[in-house]
């Protein structure tokens, strides 16, 4: 992914700023298991994973913050335990010594709804929405996206977000079980319960984001749990209106780069617009151990992923 040679040339160079990143910690106090598909999921040890990229990134004391994409606590973690081990997991970030933004994934839903979550992730907007920006240096702009937004999961049941996902669920994918992707072809795979979308309010606050950044000539970096282009990920994975998402995208220039967790593989493509897509590897599913996290350094022509152990490291040349 991306060439080590241009992060080892870059290596020396002041960046605009570093970042950590880590993603799907999915930490349980349960026994290790395995995904649906089979792949092994290391439950305790993710958060050991997480105390050393922690670690890492105060000993480093170059970071202005850190960003972790979504899935603080995994479903299978008992529900009496639910509360205790997402303050356990937020814990652990706080100990990092400068702000952490966290987003939210269908895991953080599966154990506790968004008004108990959003207060304990430090997500302080309006009505339950968790899509926010913020500006660590006048040049870059984050803009950190609510994939579940639009989802079955997290909002009460009679909430018209809750209601409409449904309608559309039920629209898209006529498996009984809304997570099975059976008989559903190519892209349409993406319609699961476990997945979700960014509603009309949420497009247009970013269009009006992305237009104020072009306007102060920011670089903008997307922050989003689910991932946003197809290259990128497997079709399971995408946010259910990821292709309404890169329209708005794609009418500014400023966007460089769009950075994802949820599938835990990790990736990374270019779309058609020169717009970099990295999916992040799960800190899940690292074997006692091993390690997935990382810094990013920003320059104003680029994004160095240093990626530790089995997240690889990636190299971002902004597109003009
Ligand atoms: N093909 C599948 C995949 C999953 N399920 C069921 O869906 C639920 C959630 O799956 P899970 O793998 O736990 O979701 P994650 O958020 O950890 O990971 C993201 C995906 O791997 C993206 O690719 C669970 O109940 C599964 O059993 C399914 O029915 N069919």
């Amino acid at each position: 992914m991306g060439s080590a040679n241009g992060l080892m040339g870059y290596r020396g160079k002041q960046p605009l700023l570093s970042f950590g990143v880590i993603s799907d910690v999915q930490y349980a106090d349960i026994p290790d298991g395995r995904s649906f598909l089979g792949v092994p999921r290391y439950y305790r040890h993710s958060i050991l994973v997480l105390q050393r990229a922690v670690q890492k990134w105060n000993n480093s004391q170059k970071l202005k913050f850190t960003v972790n994409f979504g899935d603080i606590v995994d479903g299978f973690c008992p529900k009496d335990q639910s509360l205790s081990s997402v303050e356990k997991v937020v814990r652990e970030f706080e100990i990092f010594n400068g702000p952490v933004y966290h987003m939210i994934g269908n895991h953080c839903l599966y154990n506790l709804p968004r008004d108990k979550l959003l207060p304990l992730l430090k997500i302080s907007t309006l009505d339950g929405r968790a899509y926010y920006d913020f500006s660590p240096v006048p040049e870059i702009r984050f803009v950190v996206l609510d994939g579940y937004d639009i989802s079955v999961i997290g909002w009460p049941q009679e909430h018209p977000n809750s209601i409409e996902a449904l309608k559309f669920l039920r629209e898209k994918n006529p498996n009984s079980e809304k997570n099975s992707p059976e008989n559903l072809i190519g892209l349409e795979r993406r319609f699961l319960m476990f997945n979700g979308a960014v509603g009309k309010e949420q497009l247009e606050w970013l269009d009006s984001v992305l237009q104020d950044a072009t306007k102060s000539k920011q670089k903008v970096v997307v922050c989003c749990h689910l991932p946003l282009d197809p290259g990128a990920s497997s079709k399971e994975a995408l946010l259910w209106n990821y292709d309404e998402v890169m329209d708005v995208i794609h009418r500014y220039n400023c966007v460089k780069v769009c950075l994802a967790g949820h599938d835990h593989k990790g990736g990374h493509s270019i779309d058609s617009h020169g717009v970099h897509h990295r999916v992040l590897e799960a800190a899940l599913e690292c074997p006692p151990g091993t390690d997935a996290f990382g810094h990013v350094d920003v320059f104003h022509d680029r994004l160095l992923l240093f990626g530790t152990d089995r997240m690889e490291s990636t190299e971002m040349i902004f597109t003009p």
